[in-house]
């Protein structure tokens, strides 16, 4: 399919120092997982193109530049039954449709690609998400079900559970949700007030909740999609209360889709974005389960009633490791479809003169421009690779623990909070810096970018809000802090607190060591989470509890944990740009923007890098 390309577009590609085939292969994991992210979306165009007003073909295009691919002389040897029935239905832009419309289009799209994926075997998960990303751009009504509903069910449930219910998720025969937060509770799970009391004589759970602020209120799909949740609630057997444990709830009749017995649903209206996602609002009224019900892998309740305790209670939280670590590699990527936009905008547009006479020139050439979206670009890099080293760290964490070894759980839960919390920050600030640099035309539905931010900048408050989830690391690293000061072993990531020095070879005349700003970020770390335990330990001396000293350096104790994750970034940007093989003119190059990543970062908190010397 042949395509003309701006010939300024063309004359900015041709001046590329690099091979890109090098970069895009680094990215996506080699030629062949590239090739087969390719042949998904050209089956998708193929499928879609007759079909698509100007809006859907710029939404479908940014959907496609994530795959930076070039379509030409692609062959696809696939059936085309699938095509003929979606042409029939044709595929209508949302931009302009009522909430209600803007649902049913992303539905009828989502049960397309769910219907699509099953028929062509999509076996990989990461190829399943490029698929239905091309299909459905925006928040997708099933991501719930695709994510954490399935997690939780792989994580928390019995082998018994896990057979018995993962193939009707996976055949959508139920469509589910992860129903945790309440309307009076998000953040402090200990205080939720859902309850899943044990009736022994019945051997059922009833599930209540009692006040209005027990209301489950935001699940994804809770409004019109789901039809069973993974619900977690305060059980009570015996007469005591066990905690936070996760249960398998119907909610609506599985033909006729209407809410069962006991059970009021809904949808909490409009939000700031995520439009296609109709999160709900849930009441139980004394709604009963079977005991086989409760999510029992790791904790118990017998058929008299006495509950088995977990080996470690935050294993219930598994789940929501889990979907950060979705959480922080889509947000590297988010930034990447921004600047990809901005940038590819910025070198075909034309505005004002550099020389007074000389032309109306390409914006990309003002300095100003460059430093908007280079900087955005080596940010996006950052965080693709840093997200990329997070999850080696957490591959290796969770076989331990799958074989029973929990000891890395708690670095485990401080690398994924803390690099949630810097990685959504940074692509909301990086978005919007995207669209701005795009003038007026990046305020247009169509640029795709608005949606981008509003979309995903919900990411800073959903799977723990960022500056909860900072304290959480904080723990950790304070924890590792008073270790270190009592010369105590630490575990291997926050070794740095007791071997990280300042001794900087670089002098301005020379081009920096990349060594060296490694050990800058590092030296930073290490001073901002001891000055953040000094505070602490000082609030303690002047007579504050635990936790009033906790609230007294709290302010600090955030900052620590964005420096952490900061030196995590700017370490694994640099190693892993060293290590990756590429050739000299590509290597150069990313170790250029490596720099460039740093450097820049230096430049914004240059307060905390000034007052480390
Ligand atoms: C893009 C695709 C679609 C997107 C759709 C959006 C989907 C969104 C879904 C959701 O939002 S689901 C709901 C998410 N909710 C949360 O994340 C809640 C956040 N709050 C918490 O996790 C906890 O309440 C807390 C803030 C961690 C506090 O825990 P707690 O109240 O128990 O008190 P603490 O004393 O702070 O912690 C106790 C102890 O437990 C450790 N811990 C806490 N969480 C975890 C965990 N996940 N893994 C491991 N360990 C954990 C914590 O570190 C403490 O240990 P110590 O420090 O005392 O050793
Ligand atoms: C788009 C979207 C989708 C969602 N999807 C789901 C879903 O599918 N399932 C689900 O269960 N939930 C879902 N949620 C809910 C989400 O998990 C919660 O909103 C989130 O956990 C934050 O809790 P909260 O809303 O109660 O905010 P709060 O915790 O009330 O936060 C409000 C303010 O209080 C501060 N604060 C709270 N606790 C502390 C503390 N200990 N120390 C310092 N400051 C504190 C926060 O920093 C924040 O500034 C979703 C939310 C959104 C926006």
């Amino acid at each position: 399919m042949g395509k003309s390309v701006n010939p300024d577009l063309a004359k900015a590609r041709s001046q590329a120092t690099f091979d890109p085939a090098n970069l895009t292969n680094y990215l996506y994991g080699g030629p062949e997982k590239l090739r087969r992210k390719r042949y998904l979306p050209a089956f998708v165009f193929k499928e879609l193109c007759t079909e698509m007003s100007l809006t859907d073909l710029c939404l479908i295009f940014l959907g496609l530049l994530t795959h930076v691919s070039d379509y030409l002389g692609l062959t696809l040897s696939i059936e085309n039954m699938a095509a003929k029935e979606y042409k029939e239905e044709g595929f209508k832009s949302t931009d302009d449709m009522s909430r209600e419309e803007a649902y049913e289009e992303s539905m009828r799209r989502a049960v397309y690609t769910n219907k699509r994926v099953l028929q062509l075997n999509l076996q990989d998960q990461e190829e399943q998400y490029y698929f239905r990303e091309i299909f459905v751009p925006g928040a997708n009504p099933f991501a719930l079900h695709y994510v954490m509903f399935k997690d939780a069910i792989n994580t928390q449930g019995t082998e018994d559970q896990i057979q018995k219910w993962l193939p009707l998720a996976e055949t959508y025969a139920v469509t589910g949700t992860y129903a945790q937060t309440e309307l009076g509770h998000g953040t402090f799970l200990r205080g939720l007030e859902t309850t899943a009391e044990y009736d022994v004589q019945r051997e059922e759970f009833i599930l209540n909740t009692p006040t209005i602020t027990s209301s489950k209120f935001w699940p994804g799909a809770l409004g019109k999609t789901a039809n069973v949740a993974i619900l977690n609630a305060k059980l009570i057997t015996k007469g005591r209360n066990c905690g936070m444990q996760s249960f398998w709830v119907p909610l609506r009749h599985l033909e006729t889709h209407q809410p069962l017995p006991g059970i009021t649903v809904g949808d909490i209206g409009p939000k700031f974005g995520y439009h296609t996602s109709d999160n709900g609002f849930l009441q139980l009224n004394r709604v009963r389960i079977p005991r086989e019900n409760m999510l029992m892998r790791y904790s118990k309740v017998l058929q008299d009633g006495t509950f088995v305790p977990p080996e470690n209670d935050r294993l219930v939280y598994v789940p929501m490791t889990q979907f950060r670590f979705v959480v922080i590699g889509r947000s590297g990527w988010t930034l990447a479809k921004a600047v990809t936009v901005a940038t590819r905008y910025s070198a075909v547009r034309r505005q004002s003169e550099i020389t007074p006479g000389g032309g109306e020139v390409q914006i990309l050439d003002f300095q100003t421009q460059q430093h908007k979206l280079f900087t955005q670009i080596a940010s996006a890099y950052a965080m693709i690779i840093a997200a990329k080293a997070a999850k080696d760290l957490y591959d290796s964490a969770f076989s331990k623990m799958e074989k029973g070894n929990l000891e890395d759980l708690p670095m485990l839960h401080a690398l994924t909070s803390s690099m949630k919390a810097f990685n959504t920050w940074e692509m909301a600030t990086g978005v919007e810096q995207c669209r701005m640099a795009c003038g007026g035309h990046g305020y247009l539905l169509a640029s795709g970018i608005p949606q981008m931010y509003t979309d995903m900048v919900s990411a800073c408050t959903y799977e723990g809000e960022n500056t909860v989830m900072c304290l959480q690391a904080a723990r950790f690293l304070n924890k590792c802090q008073e270790a270190a000061n009592k010369g105590e072993r630490l575990p291997q990531l926050t070794r740095f607190l007791q071997t990280s020095r300042l001794n900087i070879s670089s002098s301005l005349d020379q081009d920096v060591d990349l060594n060296d700003i490694i050990a800058a970020y590092e030296f930073r770390a290490a001073t901002v989470i001891s000055e953040a335990n000094a505070r602490l330990n000082a609030g303690l001396a002047m007579g504050k509890s635990q936790s009033e000293a906790w609230n007294y350096a709290s302010q600090l104790l955030v900052k620590a944990a964005l420096a952490f994750s900061h030196w995590f970034t700017v370490r694994a940007l640099i190693e892993n740009m060293r290590g990756a093989g590429f050739d000299n003119s590509t290597e150069t190059l990313l170790l250029q923007l490596a720099k460039l990543y740093a450097l820049d970062g230096m430049l914004r908190y240059s307060g905390d890098f000034r007052k480390v010397g």
